[in-house]
């Protein structure tokens, strides 16, 4: 689906690039808007598929605003509506009602100059002509985005060697492995100096080292002041980049803010960490320390030999080792220290909540 509403995005883009090109001549779009006003703006957005008589609101009566030079991240589970917003806030797909602005201007009412603000990276590898070259692509988009003519080549030289590929400028997109398009498609966005780029899953497949690299051009991108929507299922991912985190359950925001205004949210005030050899430990342990009030969890991991055990607390500080220990009848347990809770185990623990409530 994902890959067709890209091509789609693409024909669409291409049947309008006369028009487009028409406005060659406009100034640089990056920074264009009063500092203060957001790059996004969604306004109890609502989005339904299905017939008539069957249909299922997706996304309902979503709101959040993107500011210049922020990381917006939307988690959820599957299906609970992340794409779909996206999609609305590229005015790809049109809201059933609500309202999609984009640096400061209404994208329903006139999508193309809403368009000609932001940068689109859906999840799939398509958003390309594959059979032309990467530069030749470049060249399509930044046009398409109105860089001016003497813009144009600096730009693309520029952002092929900040993605890293400048050797392969002239190799045709097809020939690219995954990692290669999605770096391909920040190029695209750093090129046109987009104020809003909207990244759906940009890292989703991607080995260790290629997923990083993403991370690091995201951040500058950031850096270089776009407002950044982005989704993800990579906890550590949204941890390392987002300013802002909205959790999306069956199309609504359930909690929104940053890991700490998320854990406030579900109270949890913390995690303590203790380590035990294979046999000093007993799994049974775990449920005893589940017992003790103002705990929230108990994971315990064994590897290599020894356990390593994690302790989340809700509306408690540090907690004294040796009542653990007691608890545990683990005399040998030892103590390794007291953390904030993980954007990991915050997320899961707002989704337990969700769930309960
Ligand atoms: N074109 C469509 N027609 C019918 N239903 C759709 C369509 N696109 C999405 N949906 C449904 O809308 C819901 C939200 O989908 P969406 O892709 O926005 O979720 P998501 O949060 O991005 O999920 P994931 O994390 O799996 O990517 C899902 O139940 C999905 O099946």
């Amino acid at each position: 689906m994902r890959k067709d509403q890209g091509a789609g995005l693409l024909s669409r883009r291409r049947e309008e690039v006369s028009m487009t090109a028409q406005d060659m001549a406009s100034p640089s779009r990056m920074h264009d808007h009063h500092t203060d006003q957001p790059v996004l703006e969604l306004e109890s957005v609502t989005r339904s598929y299905g017939t008539r008589d069957r249909r299922r609101v997706v996304v309902d009566g979503l709101t959040m605003r993107v500011h210049a030079g922020s990381v917006v991240c939307l988690l959820g589970p599957n299906g609970a509506g992340k794409t779909t917003t996206i999609k609305m806030a590229s005015t790809l797909l049109l809201p059933d009602s609500g309202s999609v602005r984009i640096c400061g201007i209404d994208a329903i009412a006139d999508p193309y100059r809403g368009e000609k603000h932001l940068s689109l990276l859906l999840g799939g590898e398509r958003g390309f002509y594959l059979r032309a070259s990467a530069i030749d692509n470049l060249r399509f988009f930044a046009q398409l985005a109105g860089v001016s003519h003497r813009d144009v080549e600096p730009r693309i030289r520029e952002s092929l060697e900040a993605v890293g590929l400048e050797d392969k400028a002239d190799a045709r997109v097809e020939t690219f492995s995954r990692g290669m398009k999605q770096r391909l498609h920040i190029a695209r966005a750093m090129c046109s100096h987009a104020s809003l780029v909207l990244l759906d899953e940009p890292t989703t497949g991607l080995d260790p080292h290629s997923a990083l690299r993403i991370r690091e051009l995201i951040a500058d991108m950031r850096r270089g002041g776009a407002g950044i929507v982005l989704t993800t299922h990579a906890m550590a991912e949204a941890e390392a980049l987002a300013d802002r985190i909205h959790v999306i359950r069956e199309g609504r925001i359930i909690v929104s803010g940053s890991v700490r205004d998320l854990a406030d949210s579900v109270r949890l005030d913390g995690v303590s960490m203790y380590m035990a050899f294979e046999s000093e430990w007993n799994p049974d342990a775990a449920n005893r320390l589940r017992g003790i009030p103002g705990v929230r969890g108990v994971n315990a991991d064994l590897r290599g030999g020894v356990w390593s055990i994690t302790v989340t607390w809700q509306g408690a500080h540090e907690p004294d080792a040796e009542l653990i220990r007691q608890a545990a009848a683990s005399p040998e347990l030892r103590h390794l220290g007291w953390r904030p809770a993980s954007l990991e185990e915050v997320y899961l623990a707002v989704l337990d909540a969700g769930r309960e409530g």
